[in-house]
């Protein structure tokens, strides 16, 4: 009732902090910053990452939702050249503004311009690079696993291994030291664990994005961990300033990263349901 029939309804936050920032993001979309991951959430997670990409729809639902709101960024662990990629968001109506902060935020697309700007890489991902397949033979658990060449960083994947947890348990402690010996961390996320450098996250990147466009209110989807920092930089800036920055955190599927789906004011069941959302939000604004 009220609603236009044409109008799809969107699904209610179920904690009153989430329906607080979808009410601030419908009441001034003008003033919104919509931030999204890519893998796990505008694309279906598929067992060999190079075959990743947007689910349909995805470009259309943004393109629609961008004049309507402040800004839209993609936050995504992937280089950020490799997510416009895969995305398909180059060149398209509409998006002309988007932005896709890439490296967890240590990269920055802007279809603006259409070029990436990406710091000088970390010299101990050439030392790990050199290193990690002759350390990886040395593991029954390698048999399956697969490195992921992303430039500033490198990934083992576990998920084609014959047992993809286990391998990712037995990897996690000597990739955690390779890491270490050459001052990089381990990002641990869906069945891969990530040797990169510190010092970015995607809370840190979140967190400066908003101040940087001057939001007013900010929605944040994700699946994996390396998304908790971004949830935690919306929890915080919910609570700071006189009155805190709404925000709504979307959680994409629940099964593989209950950590996450824990801490969502709204689950989706994965991409296919974020980008029902987002065109949804688009048409309802
Ligand atoms: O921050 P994101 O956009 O979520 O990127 C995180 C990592 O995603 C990719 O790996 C994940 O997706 C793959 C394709 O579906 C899947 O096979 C893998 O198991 C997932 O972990 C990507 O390959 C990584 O580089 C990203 O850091």
């Amino acid at each position: 009732m009220g609603s236009h029939p044409h109008t799809p309804s969107l699904p209610t936050p179920t904690t009153p902090a989430g329906q607080e920032g979808l009410a601030a993001l419908l009441a001034r979309p003008d003033r919104a910053v919509i931030a999204l991951d890519f893998d796990g959430t505008l694309a279906d997670i598929v067992p060999d990452p190079e075959q990743a990409r947007a689910h349909p729809g995805t470009v259309e639902a943004l393109a629609a939702l961008a004049p309507r709101v402040a800004s839209i960024a993609v936050i995504t662990g992937r280089p950020a050249g490799v997510a416009v990629r895969y995305g398909g968001f180059a060149g398209v109506a509409g998006l002309d503004h988007l932005v896709v902060l890439g490296h967890y935020g240590a990269e920055r697309w802007e279809a603006v311009s259409g070029t990436v700007r990406a710091p000088a890489p970390h010299p101990g991902v050439a030392a790990v690079r050199a290193e990690l397949p002759g350390m990886l033979d040395r593991f029954d658990s390698w048999r399956g696993t697969w490195i992921e060449e992303k430039g500033q960083a490198l990934a083992v994947h576990t998920r084609r291994a014959e047992n993809p947890q286990a391998a990712f348990e037995a990897l996690r402690g000597p990739l955690g030291e390779l890491a270490a010996r050459h001052g990089l961390i381990v990002e641990p996320g869906r069945l891969v664990l990530e040797l990169r450098p510190s010092g970015m996250d995607k809370g840190v990147a979140l967190t400066e994005y908003v101040r940087e466009t001057g939001a007013g209110s900010v929605l944040y989807a994700g699946d994996d961990l390396g998304d908790l920092a971004a949830y935690a930089a919306v929890e915080k800036l919910r609570t700071e300033g006189p009155h805190g920055t709404p925000g709504l955190l979307i959680c994409s599927g629940e099964a593989e990263v209950p950590e996450l789906a824990a801490r969502a004011d709204l689950l989706l069941p994965g991409p296919e349901a974020v980008v029902g959302f987002l065109s949804a939000l688009a048409q309802r604004l």
